[in-house]
């Protein structure tokens, strides 16, 4: 029997695999992080090496983007040597039904949202249980803070309703800590009504470097689906 965690992986492949499929022959490309992206990076590298495109640049948004890429042989750039992107392709945690996100539960979202910013086109791929009618439902809001400010943000985020626990790390004593060596506060708040002031406000704390709310960036987003055993991609 095909267990549920075995459906999401094939639902995520299915969008990677899809989102892989619209970059075209001289484009910039925003290298998302996550388990979703990776897919996407591995099928850009194979079509890479199948010759079907020439003359793609990455640009990843993670150590681990860079990382999958250099082993799926995608050439890579910098912001500093490019005048735009083209299209970045990321996950999410959430998506509300105005495509706003949370983002950052690889505690990425720092590098995402710059590189996802600055693309003429930000894709989204997610599987289907990413989506949610209010964001904050299921997925804390991360935000990315200079370690030695620590103790004043978390103060500064209760004053904003939330409730701030330090990401620990799963194999190594201690708190994860970002690409950029900070640490990730993630907060529960009870609702969100305006994430665009949330977000706001949250970066206006001294100290924060940079939090997952992603308002008014996602342009498409690909939805993978298992449907009677056959993953389906729908583009909303
Ligand atoms: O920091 C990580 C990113 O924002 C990811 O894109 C997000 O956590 C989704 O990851 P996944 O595709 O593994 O669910």
């Amino acid at each position: 029997m095909t267990t549920a965690p075995e459906l999401v992986k094939q639902a995520k492949q299915a969008v990677g695999k899809q989102a892989a499929q619209w970059v075209e022959s001289g484009m910039v490309v925003g290298l998302g992080t996550g388990s979703t992206a990776a897919f996407m990076i591995q099928f850009l590298g194979e079509r890479l090496q199948r010759g079907e495109l020439q003359q793609v640049r990455g640009i990843p948004t993670s150590f681990q983007a860079m990382v999958l890429a250099r082993q799926a042989g995608i050439p890579l750039t910098t912001l500093d040597e490019v005048s735009e992107i083209d299209l970045a392709i990321d996950g999410a945690d959430e998506v509300d039904p105005q495509k706003n996100l949370i983002k950052g539960g690889g505690a990425a979202h720092t590098r995402e949202k710059i590189v996802d910013g600055l693309a003429k086109e930000f894709i989204v791929v997610v599987d289907g249980s990413k989506l949610v009618a209010h964001l904050g439902s299921t997925f804390p809001v991360p935000v990315e803070v200079l370690p030695l400010a620590i103790v004043p943000v978390m103060r500064a985020l209760e004053q904003l309703g939330g409730e701030p626990e330090i990401r620990m790390a799963v194999k190594k004593d201690g708190p994860v800590i970002t690409d950029q060596g900070n640490m990730v506060v993630d907060v529960k708040f009870a609702e969100i009504p305006d994430p665009a002031s949330l977000e706001m406000h949250i970066n206006n704390i001294p100290g924060v470097l940079e939090n997952g709310l992603f308002v008014g960036l996602a342009g498409r987003v690909l939805v993978g689906e298992v449907t009677d055993g056959q993953p389906q991609v729908r583009v909303w």
